[in-house]
């Protein structure tokens, strides 16, 4: 089964794909390096003398990505990114791909993003660490201002990852402290999952606790609940990169009863935002088709939920195209692009003062406007109940 068969049906809900991308969203599950233009890679490619990329074409090289993505395989997912960070081994490249990143991300709506990358991955052309951040920086810096320049507010923050599989995980938690207050937000873990613990890496994590930084940590994507356990308890995890396999400590009963295990509940309660990403678990084997998607469940149960990318390129989708395909499964509207949205400006790496204003002077607005625009639609047209269903 590829991809597209996995796919619901174009529905004919009022909220219009132009319409869903026009509203003020908020992106904080994206990674730098798994979203950059076909085109870029290409003539980066060739500047480099890089010969290993599948194809020079623009749109095939798109969909070759995502075909190789799409194995049910979170290890073969990531074994396309060797063709992204060769690329990305200077601080010319660094700073396009990260102006290009803002650009895109702008264009598509998105206000406030956070975007992630393992500086140690970018180290082959003799950049330091610092270099590497200070080339991404100053690079979302430049596509902010050409963002605004083309009339779309947007601001990018960083989480820089260290990587599960490797052992740079304290220099990158220091890295990440040490930039804090010059565009990095926080502190991620990435890589295979399966026999890499994040626990390995309690060092880090103590060093991030004690300096009272802010941590994400990928987990319950190819890993149950010993996973998610370990990011949340032991990492102190403030939010979890997919999380979706908590839905194992979720039990729900032939009369429809659900009951919640001690784990589920403690993600509950303490507001631990799950970053889903749907397209990239369905390639992962995460999920097995957005119908079956958790995403729905977990949403109604409580449980605070942000909708994101993780692979713009890797899994050929936009923050656009993934809420077209909750639209188009669920049924979802502005309610639920709303609710997806506060709850991502409620758990960014954001001060405060920042989070209030960007939730009462943009998001709050811009989703006035779209509810009463759905509402004026969902009248005229006598199609009651389904647009906020
Ligand atoms: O869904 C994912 N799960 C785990 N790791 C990931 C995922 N997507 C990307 N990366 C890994 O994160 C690195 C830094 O951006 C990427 O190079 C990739 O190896
Ligand atoms: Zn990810």
């Amino acid at each position: 089964m590829t991809l597209s068969d996995k796919l619901p049906r174009q529905s004919t809900h009022p909220l219009d794909g132009e319409r869903i991308r026009r509203a003020p969203k908020v992106l904080l599950h994206d990674h730098l390096d798994g979203g950059l233009r076909p085109e870029t890679i290409i003539e980066l490619a060739e500047a480099i003398g890089y010969r290993n990329l599948p194809t020079t074409d623009p749109a095939a090289l798109a969909a070759w990505f995502r075909d190789a993505a799409d194995s049910g395989s979170l290890e073969r997912y990531l074994e396309t990114f060797a063709h992204t960070c060769a690329v990305m081994q200077t601080g010319e490249a660094l700073f396009r791909i990260a102006a290009e990143c803002a650009e895109d991300l702008a264009a598509d709506g998105i206000v406030y993003a956070e975007v992630r990358y393992a500086p140690e991955q970018h180290l082959e052309g003799g950049l330091t660490l610092d270099d590497v951040v200070d080339a991404v920086n100053a690079g979302f810096r430049e596509g902010e201002r050409r963002a605004a320049a083309a009339g779309h507010r947007i601001r990018v923050g960083t989480l820089l990852c260290a990587m599960r599989h490797a052992d740079r995980a304290l220099e990158i938690a220091e890295l990440a402290v040490a930039h804090r207050d010059r565009g990095v937000a926080g502190f991620d873990i990435a890589g295979g999952e399966i026999g890499n613990p994040a626990s390995r890496h309690a060092e880090a994590f103590d060093y991030l606790r004690s300096q009272g930084a802010r941590v994400t940590v990928h987990a319950g994507e190819a890993v149950g609940m010993e996973s998610i356990h370990e990011a949340v308890l032991r990492c102190g995890a403030h939010r979890i990169g997919h999380g979706v396999r908590i839905t194992d400590d979720i039990a729900i009963g032939t009369d429809g009863q659900v009951a919640l295990g001690r784990l589920a509940s403690y993600v509950r309660d303490m507001r631990i935002a799950l970053e889903v990403c749907p397209t990239s678990n369905l390639q992962t084997g995460a999920a097995t088709s957005y119908p079956e998607h958790p995403i729905d469940l977990l949403r109604r149960l409580g449980f605070r939920i942000c909708l994101n990318t993780d692979n713009r390129l890797v899994s050929g989708t936009t923050m656009t195209q993934e809420f077209q395909h909750l639209r188009d499964t669920f049924g979802y509207g502005a309610a639920e692009l709303e609710e997806f949205t506060v709850n991502a400006v409620k758990s960014a790496f954001l001060p405060f003062d920042e989070r209030a204003a960007l939730l009462n002077e943009v998001i709050r607005p811009g989703y006035a406007r779209l509810r009463a625009w759905e509402l004026s639609r969902v009248t005229v047209r006598g199609t009651t109940g389904t647009a906020a269903a």
